[in-house]
This record gives structure tokens, C-alpha cells and sequence, in this order.
């Protein structure tokens, strides 16, 4: 069926990244993804999941006090009908924002979105993946994403965020991974290269912990 998706979870939290950070938000976790991120915190979404239509997400939405959704996975793009939901999701007029890995062409998602397009570092072990035509289609309600492993990642991040005037393009976000890299390393860092970036901590992983559906 062309309204279906396959999904793992569907939560209520708040948001616990991105300058949407706290707002409280419905989470719609797609199943599967094409990477292997060597931090990834969702690999309990690479299979399994459910499939369910687009009207009963939907509904499972609207059982929350809250018009903001954040659609991230896995990898969403990687499901055939994504794009659709996108869609269908900005015409019942939610508040939307995308989690997309920067390996998949992001230009045919709905104008009506927030993407978040990660750019995979290669501390990730998935740099060859980056889909670097990307960056031209990133408009000024995006933001641009380095989640960093260690001290190499940052230097390359703050290289490449130079050379390809990242920030001129969408708010670029900085955030450590959340196992390896102390925060307090990666603050100092920031302030003592004065880089115009935001700094982020995962807000839900210090209030719940690292598990499923917060
Ligand atoms: C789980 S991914 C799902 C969406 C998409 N596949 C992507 O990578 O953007 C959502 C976000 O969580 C980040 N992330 C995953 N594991 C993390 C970790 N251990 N620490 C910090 N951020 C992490 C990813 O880099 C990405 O920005
Ligand atoms: N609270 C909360 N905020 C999030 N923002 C992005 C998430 C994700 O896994 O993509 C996420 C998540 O898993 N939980
Ligand atoms: S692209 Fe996203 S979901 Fe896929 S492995 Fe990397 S962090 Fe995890
Ligand atoms: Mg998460």
C-alpha cells in the first residue's frame, strides 16, 4: 500500500535536541536504515518494527497535547512513502522537523519541514556515505548537524564548516556523542576557537537515561 510506514515507536517527550530543545513533541520513529554509525543510539530500529497507515499515525498523534513532530528513525528517507507523510503531515498542520543522516537526497521533502541533515564524520565510520549535494539544497529553516566522536571529528567539523561556509547556509549544531565525548571537552573547544555554532547535549538522555521512547 502507497500510506503505509514501517514504524518502531511512537512517543510523547520533549525534544531533546535541536534549537527545538525542550519543547515538548511527538516522536515518530521510522524502521531500518542503510548506515551503521558506530555511536548509534536508535539500532533497535534497524528492524522489526510494525507497519501502520498514515491515518493511524495520525491518530496516534493527535492522543497528544501538542502540534510539534519530529520524524526520525532509522533513517526516514529510506522508507518509500516518506516523502507522502511528510506531506500529509504539513497538511493537517503539525510542526514538523526531520532527523535525516545526510545520505539521502533531501531536495523532494516538503517546504513546509524542518530538516535536520546530519554530515557523518569520520569518526562515524559513514563518511563515504555523505550525500554532499545536499548542502545545496539546504534552505534557512534547516539546520545542519555534526554529532562528534573526539578531538579529530571536531577539527574536521570546524575545517569543514570553513570551507564550505556552512553557517552562511542553516544554524549549524555541534553535539558530542553522548557515550565518548564529555561535553565539557567539547564546550571548551568551541569557545576557545570562538566557532559560530550551537552547542548540544542530548536534554532527554540526562533527564530519562539512554533507552527507548523518551
Ligand atoms: C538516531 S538518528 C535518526 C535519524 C537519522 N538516521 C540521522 O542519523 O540523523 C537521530 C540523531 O541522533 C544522533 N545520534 C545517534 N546516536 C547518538 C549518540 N550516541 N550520541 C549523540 N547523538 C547521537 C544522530 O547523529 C542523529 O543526529
Ligand atoms: N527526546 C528525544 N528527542 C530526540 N530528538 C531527536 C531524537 C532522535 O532519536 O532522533 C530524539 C529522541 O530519541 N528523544
Ligand atoms: S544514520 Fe542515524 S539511525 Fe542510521 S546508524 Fe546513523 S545515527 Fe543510527
Ligand atoms: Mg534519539
Amino acid at each position: 500500500m502507497n500510506d503505509t510506514l514501517r514504524i518502531t515507536e511512537i512517543f510523547f517527550s520533549l525534544q531533546g535536541e535541536t534549537s527545538r530543545m525542550g519543547r515538548p513533541t511527538v516522536f515518530v520513529r521510522l524502521t531500518g536504515c542503510p548506515l551503521r554509525c558506530g555511536y548509534c543510539d536508535s539500532a533497535y530500529a534497524f528492524h522489526g518494527g510494525k507497519t501502520v497507515s498514515f491515518d493511524e499515525i495520525i491518530a496516534e498523534i493527535r492522543k497528544h497535547p501538542t502540534n510539534t513532530v519530529c520524524v526520525t528513525g532509522g533513517e526516514p528517507l529510506a522508507q518509500k512513502y516518506s516523502l507522502a507523510f511528510l506531506k500529509r503531515l504539513a497538511d493537517e498542520g503539525f510542526d514538523v522537523s526531520l532527523e535525516t543522516s545526510g545520505a539521502i537526497a533531501i531536495d523532494e521533502v516538503d517546504p513546509r519541514i524542518s530538516r535536520i541533515v546530519d554530515i557523518k564524520t569520520p569518526g562515524s565510520g559513514e563518511l563515504a556515505k555523505m550525500r554532499w549535494e545536499n548542502l545545496a539544497a539546504i534552505r534557512p529553516g534547516d539546520e545542519i548537524k555534526f554529532v562528534l566522536c573526539d578531538r579529530a571529528d571536531y577539527e574536521w567539523a570546524r575545517d569543514l564548516l570553513r570551507d564550505k561556509a556552512l553557517t552562511e547556509l542553516a544554524p549549524v549544531l555541534f553535539s558530542p556523542v553522548w557515550e565518548t565525548l564529555p561535553p565539557a571537552e567539547l564546550a571548551q573547544w568551541v569557545l576557545a576557537d570562538g566557532l559560530p555554532v550551537r552547542m548540544q547535549v542530548q536534554l532527554h538522555k540526562i533527564l530519562w537515561g539512554e533507552k527507548p521512547g523518551v
